[in-house]
């Protein structure tokens, strides 16, 4: 696995945060060290499909980076006439997913796409996931998202929404954002590296409160949905089409 170093040395000037060549490159390592918990939500979607899985139904990964989503959804789905459909707006990432999922052999078909999900059609869904992608769409775009999500969903469907979060609180905000950082630390990241890339994200990047995104949900159609996992300043949230 390549090693993440971009933001180790001084940049004299800090562009916004793009999935480029250089961060497809890195991204399973800058992932990893840098989203607490990303492994165990990975495996967690794997359960999830397996539990709420129907027959001749779409599983969508909309944000799929390098596809790890999908290919937990595809190892525990056998229902017959399945399709995942995995959906990166960017060619680095859409290229890089399609030839993971391609190494490995499956009975259920994938298909990669390279779109914009704020204008993908959506239909026919078992479930949905938006694993740490909601995040970098504009604000106005995210409501409009989960709505077309909960159309789309069929009765009994489930959609998974994991996301960085802010606190609207300032203590526990600060307290957070604190422990995300030493954990970033603790898996080799410097000052530098934390602060350079924390600029970058800063524009491209604007995350919800927890009750911004419940009142989303609701607002949606979502009845009923549930925080399952938080660590720090991120979480994930599962709400159920009934
Ligand atoms: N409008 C958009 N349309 C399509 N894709 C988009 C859009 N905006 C951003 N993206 C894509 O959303 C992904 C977000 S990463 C998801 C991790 C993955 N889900 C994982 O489970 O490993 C999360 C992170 O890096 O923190 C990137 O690949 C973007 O290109
Ligand atoms: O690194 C961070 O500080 C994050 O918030 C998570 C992240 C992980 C990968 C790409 C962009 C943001």
């Amino acid at each position: 696995m390549q090693k993440d170093h971009i933001y180790a040395e001084p940049l004299a000037h800090i562009q916004d945060f793009r999935f480029d060549d250089q961060v497809a490159d890195v991204f399973p390592d800058m992932i990893q060290r840098s989203v607490p918990g990303y492994q165990s939500i990975i495996q967690t979607i794997g359960q999830l499909a397996e539990r709420y899985q129907q027959t001749n139904s779409h599983y969508y990964d909309l944000g799929c980076s390098l596809g790890a989503a999908s290919l937990a959804m595809r190892r525990h789905i056998s229902a017959s006439g399945s399709k995942i459909i995995a959906v990166d707006n960017s060619a680095a990432m859409v290229q890089r997913c399609q030839r993971h999922l391609s190494a490995f052999r499956s009975e259920v078909p994938v298909e990669v796409l390279e779109a914009d999900i704020c204008e993908l059609p959506l239909e026919n869904a078992a479930m949905v996931v938006i694993n740490f992608t909601l995040q970098f769409l504009a604000k106005p775009q995210r409501n409009d998202l989960i709505e077309r999500v909960y159309q789309a969903l069929k009765p009994g469907g489930l959609l998974v929404l994991s996301e960085k979060i802010v606190s609207e609180n300032v203590q526990s905000n600060d307290l957070l954002i604190e422990l995300h950082h030493n954990f970033k630390r603790a898996n080799g990241y410097s000052e530098l590296e934390i602060s350079q890339k924390r600029t970058a994200l800063e524009k491209v990047m604007q995350p919800d409160s927890i009750a911004e995104h419940q009142v989303r949900l609701q607002q949606a159609g979502f009845a009923e949905s549930t925080l399952w996992f938080q660590c720090f300043n991120f979480c994930s949230m599962v709400a159920f089409k009934s």
